[in-house]
């Protein structure tokens, strides 16, 4: 049976302000598969960063089980959650948080170096990666000389150089006009569709959600799964 990449089970986080205690995450379950592309939505302050970070072994929860490939890693040491951290999961920031002083392909190199996985085999699916995402010419560039959009493609090569089972992605597209955002987005569910990823996405962005194959919204600490027309047709399909 293959196992579900991410799932979080009665997740609690609770932040001190000033004299009291505000639970911004309460009872929050969640499970992302492989193969799908998922959207959270929600005002400003929902805590959809909270949860990311949660989800990506940044930030402990308060209660609940983080479960990561059928293990719960709710309760491991740091050294553990960095090893998962680097092993299982891909991250793409709002701001791409590439090394301004690296060359793209270095980029890559950089997260496979701290895998201890830099090799003929490894190069080579670096060379493929930065083809998939269009920066093949781009390899020895410096990424300080790159645009916005193309700094973006880099980090969804680099999010995926470790061959995670997930990839966490926090505003992708903040950062970019609406032609290079959608870009981004339908660059990110080729690749979660081709190489089977579970992916997670932070948005505001209401523009690009048609690449979304499930709509989430937070609201008083916890998820809804929003009704789209894909999952109403799917559904459909499905039981007829
Ligand atoms: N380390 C912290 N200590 C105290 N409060 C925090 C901490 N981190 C976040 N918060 C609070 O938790 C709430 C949720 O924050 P979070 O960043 O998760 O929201 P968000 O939904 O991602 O917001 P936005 O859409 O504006 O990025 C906010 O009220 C925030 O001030």
């Amino acid at each position: 049976m293959t196992k579900i990449p991410l799932e979080l089970k009665n997740i609690r986080k609770v932040f001190q302000d000033g004299e009291q205690e505000v639970e911004i995450l309460h009872d929050l379950n969640f499970q992302a598969i492989k193969g799908e592309l998922i959207a959270i939505l929600g005002p400003s302050g929902s805590g959809k960063s909270t949860l990311l970070s949660i989800a990506g072994a940044l930030l402990s929860p308060d209660g609940g089980e983080m479960i990561v490939n059928g293990e719960n890693i709710a309760n491991y040491n740091d050294k553990q959650k960095a090893d998962v951290r680097l092993h299982s999961i891909g991250y793409i920031f709002q701001a791409s948080n590439l090394v301004p002083y690296l060359k793209v392909k270095d980029q890559l190199k950089l997260v496979a170096d701290l895998a201890g996985s830099w090799n003929k085999e490894t190069q080579q699916r670096a060379d493929e990666l930065l083809k998939s995402v269009g920066l093949a010419h781009r390899a020895n560039h410096y990424v300080q000389h790159l645009s916005g959009g193309e700094k973006q493609r880099v980090a969804i090569a680099r999010s995926l150089m470790n061959n995670p089972d997930i990839i966490l992605a926090d505003e992708p597209t903040a950062s970019l006009d609406s032609e290079r955002s959608s870009e981004i987005v339908a660059l990110i569910a080729k690749e979660v569709k081709e190489k089977n990823k579970a992916a997670v996405m932070v948005t505001h962005d209401e523009s690009i959600l048609s690449y979304c194959d499930k709509i989430y919204e937070m609201k008083n600490g916890q998820l809804t799964l929003r009704t789209t027309l894909k999952t109403t047709l799917k559904t459909t399909l499905r039981t007829t």
